[in-house]
């Protein structure tokens, strides 16, 4: 056997702790400039991770996981999925997210739930079932003194949602990058902020995460669908066109402010 065959068999048997590739490394590197400035994750915060088996909170994971490894900060982490009743998730799926997490030395757990209780009568859509996800989570946070919650949401996101918010709201509006809840206790942190989302899709490709297909019967009928088409249109007008919208959010100019009608 040669030197070439060997090293190839033992960094495949080390799975996740096989030496990054240069995607990855990028994507690290950048999650933690995004920690770095502004202060997102400190020593001893107990951080519960929001797990939907997608490709961006499973990298979201992996990067923490391994930061973790090198630096002289130590925190905790755990991974928690909320496991909707009604969208079951075949059983290979969650073998392969057990080996992961087993794997990045994170302990996961998932808590079956419920979507639509009996006595929802109304119509579902994703805002209801992100309130229902956040809810679960802040309990758990609340219960067992996790002081963060980590969701994988990427600049992607941010500019899509900024850009909802204008042209269905009328309002000039994004996520939050580190927000805070009942008065400080418990924090939601967005690690992933300034990755665009084809950075973290080549880290999770090169990385060969257990992503799933998530069985969501409104994922390709959502108004987010058409802004992100929108966005992608206008990053070939300028390439730096996601960047620049999530700048303007911290750069407006009032001056310009039309009188309120
Ligand atoms: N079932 C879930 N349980 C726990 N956290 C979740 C769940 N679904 C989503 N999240 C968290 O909320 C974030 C945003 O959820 P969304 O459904 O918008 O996923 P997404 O942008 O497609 O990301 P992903 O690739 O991680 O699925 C996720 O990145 C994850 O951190």
């Amino acid at each position: 056997m040669s030197q070439t065959q060997l090293i190839w068999i033992l960094s495949g048997m080390q799975g996740f702790n096989a030496p990054m590739t240069q995607s990855v490394q990028r994507f690290v590197k950048q999650v933690g400039k995004a920690i770095n400035t502004h202060g997102l994750i400190k020593a001893g915060d107990r951080v519960l991770m929001g797990i939907s088996g997608g490709k961006d909170s499973l990298s979201m994971a992996y990067a923490l996981a391994s930061r973790r490894k090198w630096l002289p900060v130590q925190y905790d982490l755990q991974a928690v999925m909320v496991q909707w009743r009604e969208h079951p998730i075949p059983d290979q799926e969650l073998e392969q997210l057990d080996r992961f997490f087993a794997e990045i030395e994170v302990p996961f757990r998932r808590i079956p739930m419920t979507m639509r209780p009996p006595s929802f009568k109304g119509e579902f859509n994703c805002y209801l079932c992100a309130r229902n996800r956040k809810r679960v989570l802040f309990e758990l946070a609340r219960e067992e003194g996790w002081n963060k919650i980590a969701f994988g949401h990427h600049m992607d996101d941010i500019v899509e949602t900024t850009l909802m918010n204008m042209v269905v709201q009328g309002r000039y509006a994004t996520m939050k990058v580190d927000q805070e809840f009942f008065d400080g206790l418990l924090r939601v942190i967005r690690p992933l902020c300034s990755v665009r989302e084809s950075m973290v899709a080549r880290a999770a490709g090169s990385l060969g995460l257990p992503v799933m297909g998530i069985d969501c019967p409104l994922k390709e009928v959502n108004l987010r669908k058409d802004i992100k088409r929108i966005v992608g249109e206008l990053s070939e007008v300028h390439r730096y066109a996601r960047e620049n919208i999530i700048r303007s959010l911290s750069n407006i100019d009032l001056e310009y402010l039309p009188a309120q009608s």
